[in-house]
């Protein structure tokens, strides 16, 4: 294990309304060996788990599309966004999660996915820990026409496309969300489909 080089780490509440923002106050050991103080802003939403849903012998998978403000406030043109299936714990095992999640935002209801990577979403500014499945689904798990939760106005598009015109997309820059990119890279490294 390494050096420990922080101290003294001080909290201070800025904001909690939907999710938390913290002020986080610390003394930290440069690598010149000196102490200095420093600031970060925190924002802790908790932890997320997402999912690349896929059929091999249909040789598809499965995405969404929902509007995302913090998007169409930073030059995403109608705000809509192309992810995998993802949603936040909510005090949930990240593999209790993933499986609501997909009943919930695309309608299937999977028996077993399989854990791939665990990553911190944006290290500088979240807290949040991304926890990382794939998972193959049938025509028979279908359980529900998917597209969230109505009491939480989610208004979710479920996409089942070709995994070849998921890689088109990737490639002409069409999937602008990270976690997305991720999954489907994984899924041409490991040959999934
Ligand atoms: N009222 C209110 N509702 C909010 C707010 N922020 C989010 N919500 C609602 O909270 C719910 C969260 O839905 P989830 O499916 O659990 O999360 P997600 O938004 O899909 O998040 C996933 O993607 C994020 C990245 O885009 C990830 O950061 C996250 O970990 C997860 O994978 C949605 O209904 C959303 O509308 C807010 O500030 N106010
Ligand atoms: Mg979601």
């Amino acid at each position: 294990m390494s050096k420990i080089r922080v101290k003294n780490i001080k909290t201070e509440l800025l904001s909690k309304q939907f999710y938390t923002l913290n002020k986080v106050t610390f003394d930290y050991l440069m690598k010149n060996e000196e102490w200095v103080t420093q600031v970060r802003e925190c924002y802790d939403r908790g932890d997320g788990a997402g999912i690349l849903l896929y059929n091999k012998e249909k040789g598809s998978i499965i995405l969404t599309r929902q509007f995302r403000m913090p998007t169409y406030i930073n030059g995403n043109s109608d705000g809509f966004l192309v992810e995998i299936c993802a949603g936040l714990l909510d005090k949930d095992q990240p593999e209790a999660c993933i499986i609501r999640e997909t009943e919930e935002e695309v309608g299937y209801r999977l028996k077993s996915v399989k854990k791939v990577y665990e990553a911190y979403s944006s290290p500088g500014v979240m807290t949040e820990k991304m926890h990382f499945f794939i998972g193959e689904y049938s025509n028979n798990m279908k359980v529900n026409a998917g597209g969230g939760l109505e009491s939480e106005h989610e208004d979710i598009e479920v996409m089942e496309i070709p995994f070849k015109e998921a890689i088109e997309m990737l490639n002409s820059g069409k999937i602008e969300d990270t976690r997305t990119i991720v999954l489907l890279q994984y899924a041409i490294i490991h040959k999934l489909l």
